[in-house]
């Protein structure tokens, strides 16, 4: 399969549009979208082609909240270490869009998965993580090019996040993922605008 121009120009444009969202319209996703993000996963790479992530669509209000609190919780924990300006400018950061999306995943990652049989794993457990993180990521490119956003929760507490949904103790909490129409979009990091964070360029170092 060879890509021209217009493919890498396509593909720019949703890296470039590709943000992490946390505000959201209420608008319900069609079930024939859903089923193609669930699809886009499965073109992930992951160590081993073990896959070992692991996916639960939350629907339920009560766990809902339960999660938005756990978060609040486990902000307010993180945020204690700023003072002053950053604290004020913290504050003020919208780090959740579990309060508005109408898509919500919990992803996990299995912790010793028999597929692929350990392979590329010995040394480095980690790339098990790794790999859901890639498949994270890839669903985070299918959902802008759907003209959705995709926003990851991280600031909660896992092993109570895994209690509160019954997971089976060799799934690892991974993210929470909010889906849904954004309320806007961005070619710029919200983090960089709301001057918490600019945008570092990569550096490549020859070795
Ligand atoms: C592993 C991991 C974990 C998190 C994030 C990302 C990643 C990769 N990000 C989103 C993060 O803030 C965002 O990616 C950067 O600010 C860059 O912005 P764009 O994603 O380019 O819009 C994120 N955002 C947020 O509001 N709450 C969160 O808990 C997290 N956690």
């Amino acid at each position: 399969m060879q890509f021209d121009q217009t493919h890498r120009e396509a593909l720019t444009e949703v890296l470039r549009w590709r943000r992490d969202v946390r505000h959201f319209r209420p608008d319900p996703i069609p079930e024939e979208v859903v089923e193609r993000l669930r699809a886009v996963m499965d073109m992930a790479p992951s160590v081993g082609n073990a896959r070992p992530w692991r996916v639960l669509r939350v629907e339920s209000a009560e766990i809902r909240a339960a999660v938005l609190a756990n978060f609040e919780a486990a902000r307010t924990e993180a945020g204690a270490v700023y003072a002053d300006d950053q604290a004020a400018a913290y504050a003020k950061l919208k780090l959740q869009g579990i309060d508005q999306a109408p898509l919500q995943l919990a992803v996990f990652t299995h912790r010793d998965p028999q597929a692929g049989h350990g392979l590329g794993r010995a040394t480095m457990p980690v790339t098990l993580q790794q790999s859901t993180a890639m498949a994270i990521h890839t669903l985070w490119l299918a959902a802008r090019a759907e003209n959705l956003g995709l926003g990851m929760v991280s600031v909660l507490d896992p092993r109570a996040i895994e209690r509160l949904l019954g997971t089976p103790p060799e799934w690892e909490f991974t993210a929470w993922l909010c889906i849904g129409t954004p309320e806007f979009t961005d070619d710029t990091p919200l983090l960089h605008r709301a001057g918490w964070q600019a945008n570092l360029t990569t550096e490549w170092e020859t070795r």
